[in-house]
């Protein structure tokens, strides 16, 4: 643009019109000419950009936005909306925007163009969540124990911040499906849903899942590179289920990109800005990791921003009949068979067992009956032989508790630290099995040494002979 000084009168007062009004567009706006100059550029495209007016104008638009054809475009007078293009600012950050172009003609020769940036991961949403559906809300989580009821109303209360939440709690108790729920009230609720499970990735690969990688940084990489689980989540919520299995390199990472909200992909250089919000969860003692230099202090805090914890379904038997009708009524649906009536032994014997795999457990139990149960009539006989045989050796004191009673009614409840170890114990080597695997396994869900599991198998043996 002339300087107004040039212009007479009216031109001077029309530029300042201009101006004012790009000034106030709040996203970046730029001016170019016919060849694709910059002639102006707003006052926001130099704050986000970090370049000033001269900086900008001294430019040609190829040398600022990446991708897109814009400058054929411009030099065509064609008008175009939602071009996907890429914007590096003075600091290297790199943002992604659309490109709106509106074409400025002058006796019907092209004279210009005006360019609009808006942010453009909103474009991708819909893909996102096709590839991610999100399949729980709130009315979605069963359970009427005053114990979820007033969980259900703290997450929906923390849902719409935008602050780091780490879930606890048992493996299969629901803690992917509150972080899915939380998401769905957030502001994000239009944004993807990501899950990443860090225990069921490999270590080499974690990393790319996480940040990506550009093309030829690794033998196998994929052509044109791949984007990470933060950037397909930009614009909504980043889940990394069992952060507690996350590498302690990796951990070191995620610090960093938490605290600068911003990722390089491997093998890239450069910066791209985050826009994501993290729900981590984890079923272990991240305390305890903490103490043997698993975890890194550092990033717990950053994590644990909001602590939830989801508490096992034994503590929490009022919300059994509630889920086991829930799931036949959905399992009767899918497989197109009657609903089924429970026998009170059979129901007793559902209250009675302790659950170790929590919710995920009753879906398969309920799955379980629904195929094989030929009847209308559930009896304890058409029940999986883990609840059939309730193991009263490995699971003495648990089988003792009454049907229905809430945690706080009873005492068999409130276990001493000893006991409760013991539960812990037994209950990881009836998953993972008493080979010298699985008690690797055991201890490493458990967050302590296999000598440390060894140990306290002795002692458990040793009481169990004191008390014949
Ligand atoms: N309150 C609930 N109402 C209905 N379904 C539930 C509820 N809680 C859990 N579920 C069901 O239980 C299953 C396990 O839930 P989810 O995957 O969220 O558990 P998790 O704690 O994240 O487990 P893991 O630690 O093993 O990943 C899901 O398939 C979900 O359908």
């Amino acid at each position: 643009m002339q300087p107004p000084e040039k212009l007479d009168a009216e031109k001077k007062r029309l530029l300042q019109e201009v101006q004012v009004l790009l000034s106030m567009v709040p996203v970046p706006v730029v001016v170019t000419d016919a060849l694709g100059n910059i002639l102006h550029a707003n006052a926001v495209a130099e704050n986000v950009w970090k370049r000033s007016q001269i900086a900008l104008t001294n430019k040609h638009i190829r040398e600022i936005v990446e991708g897109g054809e814009i400058e054929a475009l411009i030099k065509q007078g064609k008008p175009a909306h939602k071009i996907p293009v890429r914007i590096k600012d003075a600091a290297n950050f790199l943002h992604m925007y659309e490109c709106r172009i509106r074409p400025l003609f002058v006796y019907r020769k092209v004279a210009g163009a005006v360019l609009q940036f808006t942010a453009a991961p909103y474009a991708e949403h819909k893909e996102e969540r096709r590839k991610h559906p999100v399949r729980y809300t709130f009315s979605d989580i069963r359970g009427n124990s005053d114990i979820i009821v007033s969980l259900k109303k703290q997450s929906a209360h923390i849902a719409p911040t935008d602050s780091t939440i780490l879930i606890r709690g048992e493996s299969g108790t629901g803690k992917e499906v509150f972080a899915q729920a939380i998401h769905a009230t957030s502001m994000r609720k239009d944004g993807p849903f990501v899950a990443l499970n860090c225990a069921a990735i490999p270590e080499a690969l974690l990393e790319s899942e996480l940040f990506g990688y550009e093309e030829g940084s690794f033998t196998g990489a994929k052509k044109g590179g791949k984007e990470g689980r933060f950037e397909l989540a930009r614009g909504g919520t980043l889940f990394l289920d069992e952060i507690g299995d996350m590498p302690l390199f990796l951990q070191a990472k995620l610090l960093r990109v938490l605290q600068e909200r911003r990722i390089e992909r491997i093998g890239g250089t450069d910066t791209i800005p985050i826009d994501v919000r993290v729900i981590a969860a984890t079923h272990k003692n991240l305390e305890a990791m903490i103490v043997d230099g698993r975890f890194r202090e550092d990033l717990y805090f950053r994590l644990n921003v909001i602590p939830l914890y989801v508490p096992p379904l034994r503590n929490r038997k009022e919300d059994l009949y509630d889920l086991i009708h829930y799931f036949m009524k959905r399992c009767s649906k899918r497989l197109g068979k009657e609903q089924k009536r429970l026998s009170s032994q059979a129901l007793k014997r559902l209250y009675d067992y302790h659950w170790p795999g929590n919710i995920r457990e009753v879906e398969n139990v309920v799955e379980y009956i629904m195929n094989l149960e030929i009847g209308e009539l559930v009896t304890v006989t058409s029940l999986p032989a883990s609840l059939r045989e309730i193991d009263e050796k490995i699971m003495p004191k648990l089988t003792k508790e009454p049907p229905v009673e809430t945690v706080h009614d009873n005492p068999r409840e409130i276990l001493t630290i000893d006991e409760k170890e013991t539960e812990l114990i037994l209950k990881a080597l009836q998953r993972f099995g008493r080979s010298t695997e699985g008690k690797k396994k055991a201890a490493a869900s458990l967050g302590i040494s296999i000598a440390t599991l060894y140990r306290r198998l002795q002692k458990i043996r040793y009481e169990k002979k004191l008390s014949k």
